[in-house]
């Protein structure tokens, strides 16, 4: 008997990176993670592949099925395979969209539900135990599974706030990766005090201002260039940040500066693909 699955889970972009404070916020994007899991009694292991990735590191999507049928009590192995939209180890939350799309497509495979939170916690468990995160990422797995914008306590594993907008999002993704796992905590730490201040005015509501200010202060602290971000603010943009651990910057913008942000970021001379998406505020299921 072979059992099988499929789902999808979004990318998302960062507002407030949680290293620093174990606080974090982001948003929700329309670019997809597609997972298929295929289930068979007779295979014990699980063997995950991506595609176009033949080297990437499989473990958290084999993790991420392992924990579902071990919720379940069932012993089954067999393979999961991801394609992605969303760029691999950019800040632009490929694990998270992965873990996820992956929950869905082995709960789909084995005709099982889960509540909404627990299938997110399950993702951040696997996450953690693939040693991909520093703090679980508990923010982007909120806004690649709910959509919309999502504020959450890592530490406490609590989804502290979602809020939804219409808005445009320009992404500018270098052609090279930063992975979470070997990314300067002790300097995002340093920078704690100030990056608290923009969690204050992500729970006010002022996302973009709370999102550029999480962008001088981690540029700053992770040695990138600021660069991008001026280039967005000059013409009136007045939300863009790094995303995550970077290499990527997400600038949130009005339908009226989309068109000038992506000239001026394709001709900022620095190689890397831009990106036009918008915030997705439907996700994947309410929490
Ligand atoms: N499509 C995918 N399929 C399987 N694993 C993935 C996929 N995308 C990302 N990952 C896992 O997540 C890791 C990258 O995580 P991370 O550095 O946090 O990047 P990001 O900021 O994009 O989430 C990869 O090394 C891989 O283990
Ligand atoms: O590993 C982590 O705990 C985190 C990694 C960062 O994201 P990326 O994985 O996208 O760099 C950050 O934005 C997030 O708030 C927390």
């Amino acid at each position: 008997m072979t059992l099988t699955g499929h789902a999808y889970a979004l990318g998302a972009g960062t507002i407030i990176n949680a290293i620093a404070t174990w606080k974090g916020a982001a948003f929700g994007v329309d670019l997809k993670t597609f997972a298929d899991v295929e289930l068979t009694k007779s295979s014990p292991a699980i063997s995950g592949t991506i595609e176009n990735v033949p080297q990437g590191d499989t473990t958290l999507i084999e993790r991420s099925v392992e924990l579902v049928l071990e919720h379940f009590d069932i012993e089954m192995g067999g393979t999961v395979h991801t394609s992605s939209e969303v760029p691999l180890a950019s800040g632009l939350k490929s694990s998270s969209a992965a873990a996820n799309a992956t929950i869905l497509a082995t709960l789909d495979a084995i005709g099982e539900t889960m509540e909404p939170m627990d299938a997110v916690l399950l993702g951040v468990r696997a996450a953690k135990d693939a040693g991909v995160t520093i703090t679980g990422a508990l923010d982007d797995a909120c806004a690649s599974f709910f959509g919309g914008i999502v504020v959450t306590d890592n530490r406490k594993n609590e989804l502290v706030k979602r809020a939804e907008k219409e808005m445009d999002v320009i992404i500018f993704a270098p052609d090279r990766q930063s992975f979470s796992s070997q990314t300067n905590v002790q300097n995002s730490e340093l920078i704690a005090p100030w990056v608290d201040m923009a969690y204050e005015l992500t729970l006010e509501g002022e996302y973009e201002k709370a999102m550029t200010l999480n962008g001088f202060l981690y540029c700053g602290a992770l040695g990138f260039s600021t660069d991008i971000m001026m280039d967005a603010l000059r013409i009136g943009v007045k939300g863009v940040s790094l995303s995550g651990t970077g290499p990527a910057y997400s600038a949130l913008v009005e339908k009226d500066l989309a068109e000038e942000l992506i000239k001026i970021w394709k001709e900022c001379g620095t190689s890397g693909k831009v990106i036009n998406t918008k915030i997705n505020n439907e996700g994947l299921m309410k929490p």
